[in-house]
Formats: structure tokens, C-alpha cells, sequence
């Protein structure tokens, strides 16, 4: 049983924030410390969320750190990149380089390990399946069961294996991200189960920790703009928090502007920032086929907008032909990533092709999720939508014509 329940909304009906006491901390002694925790093995301060510990969750005794060594990913440039948005100065952070595949991890870690330190046993979430394949890993590594509620349709099946391949019990339903949500917020706590989606504050400190480290391996000074995808909104509400933090802190001295990018048929968001509104309108069939973008009603809207007005940021949306033909580029620039992700790499093209984003400025995009997440996709874009390299074809021709068609093409490249 657990010692407390956990709430994640407050009287108000709002979701509920951490706020963290930084007096007393000094931005040289913790540029020491965070540098010094890089040689860190086999400690959670090896984990590229648990060294900024003082940052996340400081009270947490480390004894309930539930880690597998998350965060350390890849910051990448890439010619490929660089034409394809227009812009000389760009660069990936490599999320999908995380143990889930996914940036997930980043806040997973924290929200698991401070439901196992009030004594849950029994985890939940619902997902279109990124956040349920972390929870899932998550879970086992703690020696907790996972319960996680999936809609039936329009989700990477992928995922859904991943997460059963981790040992969650599995619920497929009728609806969307956003009816899963209403179910827990509404059962989670009469059936005992630790809410492990980013309604929950501690997956929004964690998945601070990516800022972090961005800005630890760029020495603490950040490119003019950041880009990240918006879906359910959490990886743009813990970057401006992250980012407020660093400029706070005096780790930083000008905080980057943020450009979210959502879906075209998920864009609800987009929509309000866009037509001024003060109140999001859910947008009841959110479709899309970078299907970890498919929400119609995110959840953390109000602190996405406080994003926004901490860093002068913007909002942009992006059609699924838009995703699909960045994500071919960064596939081929060796990187890789699935549709979500690819988001920000269409949303740059769009923002430097239009002049918002200047060619001599710098941006970074985050990556979310992992090139393998979704083989419907490639499928879909290299197979079925490519006459080329049917495969069906080319189990057919025969040695002598394969040599001609291959020399044929090859010819034509080189
Ligand atoms: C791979 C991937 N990218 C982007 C997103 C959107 O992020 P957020 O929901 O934090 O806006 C998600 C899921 O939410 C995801 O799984
Ligand atoms: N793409 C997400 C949906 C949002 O989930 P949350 O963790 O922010 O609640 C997923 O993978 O489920």
C-alpha cells in the first residue's frame, strides 16, 4: 500500500507544478558538480537525468532511484540537415538514442521512482504507446506492475509490442489519447494505480533534464532557437521550465526562443495561439499519421503557453507529406527518428523558407523518438509509396536482370 496518495490536479482544477528553492545555489559550483558527475559509472548520478539531481528532485533519497543510465544522447549536425532547412547552423539532439527509444525516459525515471518512494506498486498510463513502452521498462527494472490503456486504432503497433515485450498488462480501447486520460483522471486513484503520464509534475522535472544537457555539452551557451514537437504538450512545458531554471540560476545568460510544432490534424494548440484565443478548443478527431502527435486536448496547454511567453516562442503546424519528407532526411542522414520528431525538421524548413527563423541564426531540434518506433511508416513511404523498391518486385527478377537495374542506378549516382 502506498504511505500517501498522489494527486495531480489542484483545487483549482489546474494540473499541479513543482517549485523548486534554488537560493543558495551557485551556477560555478554546479557547473563543477554536473561536470564531475560525467565520469560517474554504475551510480544514478551516471544518468543523464539524475545528475542534475538538485535540480529535479532533491529530496529524493538515492536508495529509490529506479535508472537505467537514460539521457547521455547524441547532439548531431548533418549537411543532409542543413540544406534541407535552409540554415548553416543546425543541430539534432538525438532523444531517440534513449534505453526506451524515446524521450519518455527523461521524465519516466523520476515519476517511477517517486511512485515506488511513496510505496506504489502499481503503475499506470495511457499512451499511443512511447510512454507506455518507457513505463513498462520502467516498471519491470523497479519490480512494479504496469497497467497501461491504449487506443485501438491509429497507434504504432511497434510501440504496443514493446510495451508487452516489457511485461505491462496491456488494455486496448475505443477512443483516443485523450478519452485514456479522462479514464484515470476519473479511476486511477480508486483502483490504486500511480499515474505515470505527464499530468504527473515529476515527468515534467525530468524530462528538464534534457535542456540540461544540451546546455552542459554546448559549455552553457544555447543556439537562438529551439525546436520540439507538441503533442500532449509536456516536452514543451518542461523546456521553457528547464530553460527558466539555467537562465535563473545564472547557468545561462539569454534564454533560446522555443517554436513548438504540432501535426496539421492534431494542431489545437497551434490553433489558439495562432487565432488569439485565451481557451484551447479539443479537437474531438485529432489525425495524423506521426501518431504520437495524435491528441486533440493536451493536457499541459496552460504551461506550454507559459513557454511561450518566457521565450518569445511561437507555435507552428506542419502537414503529414511535411513530416514524412523530413523524416527521409534525417533517416538518411544516418540519424533517424520517427514522424513525431521529424515534426520540428519540417516546422524549421517552414520558419527559415518564410524568414521567421533568420538563415544566419542557430536552432536545435529535438528528436523524440527512435527510427524503429514506427515501421508502418517506412513502409508506407518506401515500399507502398514507391513503386522503385517493391519489394515484391525484387524477390521476382532474376540474377542477370537485378545486375542490370542495380548497374542501371548505381550508374545514375555515381
Ligand atoms: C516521439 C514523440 N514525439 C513527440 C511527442 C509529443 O510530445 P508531447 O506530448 O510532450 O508534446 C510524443 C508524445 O507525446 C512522442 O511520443
Ligand atoms: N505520445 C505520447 C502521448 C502523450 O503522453 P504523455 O506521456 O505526455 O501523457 C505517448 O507516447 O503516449
Amino acid at each position: 500500500m502506498p504511505s500517501s496518495e498522489f494527486f495531480y490536479h489542484c483545487t483549482c482544477g489546474g494540473l499541479l507544478d513543482i517549485v523548486h528553492d534554488f537560493r543558495g545555489y551557485d551556477a560555478e559550483y554546479l557547473k563543477r558538480l554536473f561536470k564531475e558527475r560525467l565520469s560517474e559509472r554504475m551510480t544514478p548520478y551516471a544518468s543523464g537525468v539524475w545528475r542534475y539531481k538538485e535540480l529535479i528532485f532533491p529530496e529524493l533519497s538515492d536508495e529509490h532511484i529506479v535508472t537505467k543510465y537514460e539521457g547521455n544522447t547524441g547532439l548531431y549536425a548533418s549537411e543532409l540537415i542543413e540544406k534541407y532547412t535552409g540554415l548553416k547552423r543546425v543541430s539534432v539532439k538525438a532523444q531517440s538514442e534513449n534505453p526506451s527509444g524515446s524521450f519518455k525516459d527523461n521524465g519516466m525515471t523520476v515519476a517511477v521512482s517517486h511512485g515506488k518512494s511513496l510505496g506504489y506498486e502499481n503503475f499506470t498510463c495511457t499512451s499511443t504507446g512511447n510512454t507506455s513502452s518507457s513505463l513498462a521498462m520502467y516498471a519491470s527494472i523497479a519490480n512494479a506492475n504496469s497497467y497501461v490503456f491504449v487506443p485501438d486504432k491509429d497507434i504504432s503497433m511497434n510501440k504496443v509490442l514493446q510495451t508487452l515485450a516489457y511485461g505491462a498488462n496491456v488494455f486496448s480501447f475505443s477512443g483516443t489519447y485523450d478519452d485514456g486520460i479522462q479514464f484515470l483522471e476519473k479511476h486511477s486513484n480508486e483502483l490504486g494505480l500511480y499515474v505515470c503520464n505527464s499530468i504527473n509534475p515529476f515527468r515534467i522535472e525530468g524530462q528538464k533534464s534534457i535542456i540540461y544537457e544540451i546546455a552542459q555539452y554546448l559549455d552553457w551557451e544555447l543556439p537562438e532557437w529551439i525546436i520540439v514537437p507538441g503533442g500532449a504538450l509536456s516536452n514543451a512545458t518542461a523546456l521553457g521550465k528547464g530553460l527558466y531554471d539555467l537562465y535563473s540560476l545564472g547557468l545561462i545568460n539569454k534564454i533560446p526562443r522555443v517554436a513548438i510544432v504540432q501535426a496539421k490534424g492534431a494542431s489545437p494548440f497551434h490553433k489558439m495561439v495562432n487565432e488569439e484565443k485565451k481557451e484551447l478548443t479539443p479537437e474531438p478527431f485529432p489525425k495524423t499519421r506521426a501518431s504520437a502527435l495524435n491528441i486533440g486536448n493536451p493536457p499541459s496547454w496552460k504551461k506550454a503557453l507559459q513557454t511561450l511567453k518566457q521565450t518569445d516562442g511561437i507555435t507552428i503546424s506542419v502537414t503529414d507529406e511535411e513530416i514524412l519528407d523530413a523524416k527521409a532526411i534525417v533517416d538518411k542522414s544516418g540519424i533517424g527518428c520517427e514522424p513525431a520528431s521529424a515534426a520540428t525538421i519540417a516546422g524549421l524548413r517552414h520558419l527559415v523558407s518564410k524568414q521567421i527563423i533568420d538563415k544566419e541564426e542557430s536552432a536545435l531540434c529535438i528528436l523524440t523518438g527512435n527510427l524503429l518506433k514506427d515501421t508502418d511508416n517506412l513502409r508506407y513511404y518506401h515500399l507502398e509509396n514507391n513503386p522503385c523498391t517493391s519489394f515484391k518486385n525484387t524477390i521476382q527478377y532474376s540474377n542477370l536482370t537485378l545486375y542490370n537495374i542495380s548497374k542501371k542506378i548505381i550508374g545514375k549516382n555515381t
